[in-house]
Formats: structure tokens, sequence, C-alpha cells
């Protein structure tokens, strides 16, 4: 097996670039799934972050309004921490099953798990290979505005409310440049492909 851990700041590129991993024969496994997951309707989570924040983060149909949770915790650093303690540790134990499963579906895979947090979380120490996505901050703000319709205020306090270029570039085994066109980055992703794919001939 071949472990990927996949960051990058928000807007980066990391859904590009698992997307095409994943087309290449990987395994894609999402922490963004895996935290709503954590939060589904009916589950414990849901019940903690609705005991955290009130119903006003719950959906009519009791499901969780996640733009009004949203609004709350990017900006407030405490309310965050306090939704990050409710929601990371059962990201944390759903990863590491989901991990194991396509482990034993094939002993050969190549697993990417695209993990936003990766240096918040100091996960930094588990991977075969951490791979970054990396376009400039500014760059990444102008996509959540023009191609996701986010305000510039609430586009910078995402940014505002992760680790910086600089931080995830010193975790980096490989940096994906993603300020370039998607071809140039899907370029980037195949000539790492081709290093993973010979890392793993040579071992096996
Ligand atoms: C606050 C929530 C409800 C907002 O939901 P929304 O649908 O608007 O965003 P979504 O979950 O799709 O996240 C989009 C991006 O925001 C950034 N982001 C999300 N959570 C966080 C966080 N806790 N800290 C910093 N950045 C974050 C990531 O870059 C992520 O890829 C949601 O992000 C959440 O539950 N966050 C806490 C869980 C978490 O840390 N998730 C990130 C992966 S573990
Ligand atoms: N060279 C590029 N490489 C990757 N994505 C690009 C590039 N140019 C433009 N984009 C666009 O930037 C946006 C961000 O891409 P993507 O959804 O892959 O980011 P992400 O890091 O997964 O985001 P999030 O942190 O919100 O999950 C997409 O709309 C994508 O089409």
């Amino acid at each position: 097996m071949t472990l990927i851990g996949l960051t990058g700041g928000i807007a980066s590129g990391k859904s590009t670039i698992g997307a095409r991993l994943g087309a290449l024969g990987a395994v894609r496994i999402d922490a963004d799934q895996l935290a709503r997951d954590a939060v589904a309707p009916g589950s414990p989570g849901l019940g903690r972050v609705a005991e955290r924040f009130g119903d006003t983060v719950l959906l009519p149909d009791g499901g969780l309004d996640r733009a009004a949770l949203g609004a709350t915790v990017f900006a407030d650093a405490a309310a965050l921490a306090n939704l990050n303690a409710i929601v990371h540790p059962e990201v944390r134990r759903l990863s590491e099953l989901r991990i194991a499963e396509a482990r034993a579906a094939d002993p050969d895979a190549v697993i990417v798990y695209e993990i936003p947090l990766l240096v918040e979380t100091d996960r930094q120490g588990e991977w075969d290979l951490v791979v970054v996505a990396d376009a400039p901050a500014e760059q990444r703000i102008e996509r959540m505005v023009r191609l996701r319709g986010m305000s510039e205020e609430d586009a910078r306090r995402r940014v505002a409310n992760q680790a910086s270029d600089a931080e995830r570039r010193a975790v980096a085994d490989v940096i994906i440049d993603t300020s370039g066109t998607q071809a140039e980055t899907e370029a980037q992703v195949d000539a790492l492909w081709d290093r993973v794919s010979r890392r793993a001939s040579a071992r096996g």
C-alpha cells in the first residue's frame, strides 16, 4: 500500500488533484466528506453540535444548516475550536477505518486521503508521501468569489482560519503548483502518478 496525504488551503485544487489520481487508479478518501458523515442527521455528532451551538444551526428537517454554522465558526476562533473538538476525533476514527478497509481490499492500493487540515491537526507524520496543492491565497480567494459565489469577506475568513502556505510547504514531499491552468495541474499529477507507480513496483 502507498498512502498519500493530499493537503492544501481552501480552493487550492485538492479535489482536482484527487479526481485525477482517482482516474489513474488511486482509491480516494475525503476528509470533508467524513466530516459531513460525522454530523449526519440523527448522529451523536450532530446532537453535540446542536447542544453547543443551539437549534439555529439546524434546518427544519433536522439536518445541519452548514451556512449558518460556517458563518458562526469562521468568525469566532473559540467556536471553531469547539466544533473541531466535536468533529475531528470522529473524522480521525472514520479515516483510519476507511484506510484499513481499502488496504484489506487491495494490499497494493495507492490510497489518497484528501485532508485540508493535515498541518492543523498535526497528521504530517502518517503518510508515505505528503502532497501539497499550492496556489497563492489571493488567487484562491478570487476563485472562491468567482466560482463559488462566496463573499470576499467570507473567503478571507476561511483562509485566515487555516495554516499558511509556508507551513504547508514545509511538510510537503511533493508540491503541485495549482496556480496555472488545469492542464498544467494535471500534467504534474501524471508525473506524480508515474513516481508513485514506480515506487510501488520497485517494492513489489
Ligand atoms: C463549518 C462547516 C459546517 C461549513 O460547511 P461548508 O459546507 O460551508 O464547508 P465544507 O465543509 O465543504 O468545507 C470547505 C472547506 O472549508 C475549509 N474548512 C472546513 N472546516 C474547517 C476548519 N475547521 N478549519 C479551517 N478550515 C476549514 C476547508 O478548506 C474545507 O475544504 C464545515 O466546514 C465543518 O463542519 N467544519 C468542521 C469540520 C472540519 O474541520 N472539516 C474539514 C475537514 S476535517
Ligand atoms: N490550475 C488549477 N488547478 C486546480 N484547480 C484549478 C486550477 N485553475 C482553476 N481551478 C479551479 O479552482 C477551484 C478549486 O479547486 P478544488 O475544488 O479542486 O479545490 P479544493 O482544494 O478541493 O477546495 P476545498 O478546500 O474547498 O475543498 C476549482 O473550481 C477549479 O476548477
